[in-house]
């Protein structure tokens, strides 16, 4: 829906204290009875956060629920396309042998982890793609020749009037596989995520002489396993070459394919969105978005440190992995 800058001003504010604060509930759930009496205040802040939450979704989702309405009785609904609470409007659970809706509650959940997963890993993905790409110009330099023997030369103002519409768009970016390469190089060494949602084991398992029992909760040290040395050659260095074929690595830039299996099904070297079946179900559009916009930023401008910095990549946990002091650049146009 076309919501207006304020709407989407409460939605960020609501959603934005939510991932802060989560961590801070955790606690809760340990000793959910006692816990709401022991901390009592705390309790009363989650209800609050949560209560938020519903007063900015509930309206949309209520007001998307008329709209779609509408549209099934035939009215003439402007530029009508398929969004999320539609399929959540759709969805049938089986529960107890019966079939039943979910409830608005259930649904502000699913809206609300969807904004979530689906906005803070990515841009915190971009963030630390572009201070790699600022820390060491050589990479960039490299990437910047693969775009423009692609697309040519991005237009300038003075070759284009104000018109600077040209994008590198989706289709262009399946022909760069450096990109690809930056990219999958920066989900290895900076995962946004240092573990997976927390999974439970469904039965008894033995591995490598440690039983894993049934229910017990397990996860996954996402971070650790895309720096392991028994797998990557000096893991913590950032090199995108790694993911080139031979060819490519021989040939300077283009002609190679950057081939790698990021849904883990054959072998997993890393898994920045999980594996198996709980796998991101974003991880496509998150690759594409973070292809489109890196190209389409390193086309345009040629991204260096600030004066004196040298572009500190320490870590900061927030809901995700991030700078711990965000990358300063300046940008100047290309051309
Ligand atoms: C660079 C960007 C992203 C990263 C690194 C990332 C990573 C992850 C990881 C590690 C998980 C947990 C997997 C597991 O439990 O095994 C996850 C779950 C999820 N992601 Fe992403 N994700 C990204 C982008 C996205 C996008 C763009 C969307 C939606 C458009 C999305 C939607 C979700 C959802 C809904 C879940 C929960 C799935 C479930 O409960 O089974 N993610 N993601």
């Amino acid at each position: 829906d076309k919501l207006d800058n304020q709407q989407i001003q409460q939605i960020e504010s609501a959603q934005r204290r939510y991932v802060l604060n989560i961590g801070r509930f955790n606690t809760l759930n340990f000793w959910p009875r006692l816990g709401k009496i022991v901390f009592r205040n705390r309790w009363k802040e989650l209800l609050q956060l949560r209560q938020d939450q519903e007063d900015v979704l509930i309206p949309l989702i209520k007001a998307r629920i008329s709209l779609k309405a509408r549209q099934q009785q035939g009215a003439e609904t402007e530029d009508f396309v398929v969004a999320y609470v539609d399929t959540l409007v759709d969805l049938e659970l089986p529960e107890q042998g019966l079939k039943r809706k979910l409830t608005e509650g259930e649904m502000v959940s699913l809206c609300s982890e969807f904004l979530n997963a689906g906005t803070d890993t990515t841009s915190t993905a971009l963030e630390w793609i572009m201070a790699n790409l600022v820390k060491y110009p050589e990479i960039q330099g490299r990437l910047y020749e693969e775009i423009v023997g692609v697309k040519g030369l991005a237009p300038t103002e003075a070759s284009s009037g104000h018109e600077m519409t040209a994008v590198v768009e989706e289709e262009d970016v399946h022909s760069m596989p450096y990109l690809k390469a930056v990219v999958l190089e920066s989900l290895r060494r900076h995962p946004p995520l240092h573990f997976v949602l927390p999974h439970s084991v469904t039965e008894e398992v033995e591995l490598e002489g440690h039983v894993v029992p049934k229910n017990a909760s397990v996860n996954f040290m996402v971070a650790e396993m895309g720096w392991d040395p028994r797998v990557w050659e000096k893991p913590m260095e950032f090199k995108p070459e790694r993911f080139l074929n031979a060819a490519a690595t021989t040939s300077g830039h283009g002609g190679g394919e950057a081939l790698f299996d990021i849904t883990g099904s054959r072998e997993i070297k890393m898994m920045p969105f999980g594996a198996g079946r709980r796998i991101c179900p974003g991880s496509a559009l998150a690759l594409l978005h973070l292809e489109y916009f890196v190209a389409n930023l390193i086309w345009y401008f040629k991204w260096t440190a600030a004066e004196g910095d040298d572009v500190d990549l320490s870590e900061k946990q927030e809901s995700t992995v991030v700078m711990k002091n965000p990358l300063q650049a300046r940008i100047s146009p290309r051309g």
